[in-house]
């Protein structure tokens, strides 16, 4: 299928350059977790903290995505890797263009998060699991979906009857019971500035 295909590896323009200019690293912080457990919260949050420090981001949300570009996609183990891997190549783009790009997305198996940071690329993949139980989560349903799921009305819910792998080396990890969102994104916001700013 690809044999009639000829892509340009060699760019005039390189990621480096990009960086340069933005005085930044194009780096992809990947947020992982179950549904409400504060992903989207932190992701926005932690996005206006660096536009408010100059720095320029994109924000890919899965809910967001499954709108568009994964609009075809449903909650399949097979669906949900692709989900993974179009966001993954998607933001390899932001990435090389120098953008922070901050994603959100459950990403619920250790294989779909090995795809993501082998698209990515590992010097630019930094794994934040967003934890809370799946009590906790549950206990929050922030859009009504867990009792959907425990009334069968939602088939394959992550942590209820589809799965949830935890992390097991991510770059941080964020427990965000018995913390409050300031707390957690203080934490979240320390952690990932020195990458975006390192050899700048
Ligand atoms: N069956 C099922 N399982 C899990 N989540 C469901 C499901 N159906 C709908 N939703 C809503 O879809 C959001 C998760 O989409 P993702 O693209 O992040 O999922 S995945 O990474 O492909 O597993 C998720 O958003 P978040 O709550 O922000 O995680 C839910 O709002
Ligand atoms: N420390 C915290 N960090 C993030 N969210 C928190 C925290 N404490 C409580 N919450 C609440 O948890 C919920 C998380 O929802 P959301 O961000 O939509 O999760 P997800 O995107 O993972 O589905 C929000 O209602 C938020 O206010």
């Amino acid at each position: 299928m690809a044999e009639n295909i000829h892509p340009i590896f060699e760019t005039i323009l390189s990621k480096v350059d990009k960086e340069n200019l933005l005085e930044q690293r194009g780096v992809v912080i990947w947020m992982v977790g179950l549904s409400g457990s504060g992903k989207s919260t932190l992701a926005r949050g932690l996005e206006k903290r660096l536009h408010n420090e100059g720095i320029l981001t994109m924000l890919l949300d899965g809910d967001n995505l499954r709108t568009g570009i994964n609009k075809n996609l449903g909650f399949s183990d097979e669906d949900r890797t692709e989900n993974i891997r179009r966001a993954a190549e998607v933001s390899k783009l932001f990435s090389q263009c120098g953008i922070v790009t901050i994603c959100s997305l459950i990403s619920p198996t250790n294989s779909i998060r090995k795809m993501a940071k082998e698209i990515i690329g590992e010097d630019s993949y930094l794994e934040v699991f967003v934890n809370a139980s799946i009590e906790e989560c549950e206990k929050r349903d922030v859009k009504g979906l867990y009792a959907k799921a425990r009334a069968g009305e939602i088939k394959s819910f992550t942590g209820i009857d589809s799965p949830f792998e935890a992390p097991s080396s991510p770059f941080l990890e964020i427990i965000t019971e018995g913390s409050t969102i300031e707390e957690s994104l203080d934490k979240l916001t320390n952690s990932v500035y020195p990458k975006i700013k390192s050899g700048n």
